[in-house]
């Protein structure tokens, strides 16, 4: 019989990291830059959408084979190890995304457990979320991207997988968790893991109606997904 009421009701959220909660994604835009200056390469939206939310060797791997700078000239390694200095002064400063601290509220305030997982590692994890640590404090679950029992990232849905397992009581199925994302490697990663998958692309990411049609909702910022699809009552 068909029905208007939701048919989701959503007890669980895994929430993605960079560019999604914390603005850092200006920050792995400028430091790239910075470092493929000297090949004449511009970082276009057009590469970062296919680089961002992959683990940090495969993006870099899809970064240099977009911009088709040969491991002769840089190799992955040597990529990544130039980023640490940028990496390491600028991190520590970045900001919240625009409604997340609001929707992280709002669902604490709903008694929804929340977790984090991120393709970041263990240690970039740790000095993004420094300045904001009461706000994480709010989280039972961080998966980072160096966790030992991830075999592929994403778009592989091992990560969410892993989080949804750690919650203290687990959803009773995949179908009852929200994951929240910015890029579509993530989005690929959510539906892989049978998981509702609601997509903040960034402002200069312009997704295809293909991928639009893949996600469960698109949003322009965090506050303002709709939530009554998931049966739940909309932040204020
Ligand atoms: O311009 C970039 N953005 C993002 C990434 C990658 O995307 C990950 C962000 O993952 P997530 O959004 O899943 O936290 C970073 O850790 C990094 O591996 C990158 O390499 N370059
Ligand atoms: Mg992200």
């Amino acid at each position: 019989m068909a029905t208007d009421s939701p048919s989701v009701i959503a007890t669980h959220v895994i929430f993605d990291l960079d560019g999604l909660l914390l603005e850092t994604e200006s920050i792995y835009t400028q430091v790239t830059q910075s470092i493929i200056n000297r090949f004449d390469k511009i970082y276009t939206w057009e590469v970062k959408s296919k680089v961002i939310g992959k683990p940090p060797l495969e993006a870099t791997r899809t970064l240099l084979h977009e911009l088709e700078i040969s491991s002769e000239q840089l190799t992955p390694e040597q990529f990544l190890s130039e980023c640490e200095e940028g990496f390491n002064k600028l991190f520590p400063t970045c900001v919240l995304m625009p409604g997340a601290e609001l929707l992280i509220r709002h669902f604490h305030k709903l008694g929804i457990p929340l977790a984090l997982a991120t393709s970041s590692g263990k240690r970039h994890l740790d000095v993004k979320i420094s300045r904001h640590q009461e706000i994480f404090s709010l989280f039972k679950v961080l998966v980072h991207g160096e966790d030992p029992e991830i075999k592929l990232g994403k778009p592989a849905p091992d990560i969410f997988q892993i989080a949804a397992r750690r919650f203290p009581i687990p959803p009773k199925s995949p179908s009852d968790v929200i994951v929240f994302e910015d890029s579509f490697s993530g989005i690929l990663a959510a539906k892989a893991a049978n998981m509702n998958a609601v997509w903040i692309p960034d402002s200069n990411n312009k997704p295809t109606h293909e991928q639009i049609a893949i996600a469960h909702q698109v949003a322009t910022q965090l506050d303002k997904v709709d939530l009554s699809m998931f049966s739940l009552p909309n932040c204020s």
